[in-house]
């Protein structure tokens, strides 16, 4: 579904990826891990063509991100969505159905409100479409950007951190609504919660402006080291043993 090829980004002087190398298959869960500052963010953005690689080869489904704009759904950090923006809950999520590039003269069809009908209903939304976002609590206005992401009917779901400063049992409602969307869709989320990947995860990319490790949820010492540059603590030792 992805391959990247030797990718670096630089920021100006700062470089945020150092030669990446990187495959995604189809119907993967993969959970991208690692320090503040280690560019899980910038590769995200990278697939999604918001920047630029300063050189590297990025293939989504054999093209260039930029062609590729229509497999991909982005969820972005709920922390850093505009919520004082004016706008309900159905209108957020039906953003997802205007074409990539967003035409803003898009007339929604029957196919789509259905289509949006059955993402609210599916997520246990429809109560709520009236509602402004504003009006939300995280772990809903979460869903509804899940929501928003779904609607442009995806092939890979791409997650910055989508549980973040959310409850234990919002968290395990988005985890467990993620598990079932990944039997027909590749995920790819950035995440700052070791509990999930013992549970949902099917495989860890460990980044921190290189990749220091790829592959299944067997996490060592030695990699978590690399990758955090510091001692594990003694919860996520416990997760490698899992
Ligand atoms: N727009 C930008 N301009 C300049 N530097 C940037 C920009 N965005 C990110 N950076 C820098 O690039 C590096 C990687 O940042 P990035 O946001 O990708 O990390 P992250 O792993 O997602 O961090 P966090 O876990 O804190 O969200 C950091 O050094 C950051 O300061």
């Amino acid at each position: 579904m992805i391959y990247i090829k030797n990718l670096n980004v630089q920021y100006g002087s700062i470089t945020a990826l150092s030669d990446i190398n990187l495959k995604v298959s189809k119907n993967d869960f993969l959970g991208i891990i690692g320090p503040n500052g280690g560019g899980k963010s910038t590769l995200l953005k990278t697939i999604l063509s918001l920047i630029p690689p300063s050189s590297g080869t990025i293939r989504i489904l054999g093209q260039n991100p930029k062609r590729a704009r229509k497999y991909l759904g982005f969820v972005p950090q709920f922390s850093k969505f505009k919520i004082d923006f004016p706008i309900n809950v159905n209108d957020v999520v039906s953003i997802g159905c205007l074409a990539k590039p967003i035409n803003i003269f898009h007339r929604y069809t029957s196919e789509d409100k259905e289509k949006i009908s059955s993402i609210l209903e599916k997520l246990d939304l429809k109560h709520l479409k009236e509602r402004q976002i504003g009006e939300l609590s995280g772990g809903q206005l979460q869903k509804v950007l899940i929501a928003r992401a779904l609607a442009s009917d995806p092939e890979i779901l791409l997650l910055d951190e989508p549980t973040a400063s959310l409850d234990s049992r919002a968290r395990n409602d988005i985890y467990s609504l993620l598990k079932e969307l990944n039997h027909n869709m590749t995920i790819i989320m950035v995440t700052h919660d070791m509990s999930i990947l013992t549970s949902h995860v099917k495989s860890i990319a460990c980044l921190n402006q290189t990749l220091h490790y790829h592959g299944e949820v067997n996490l060592t010492d030695e990699i978590m080291q690399k990758t955090f540059g510091c001692p594990v603590d003694l919860f996520t030792k416990r997760i490698s043993k899992i």
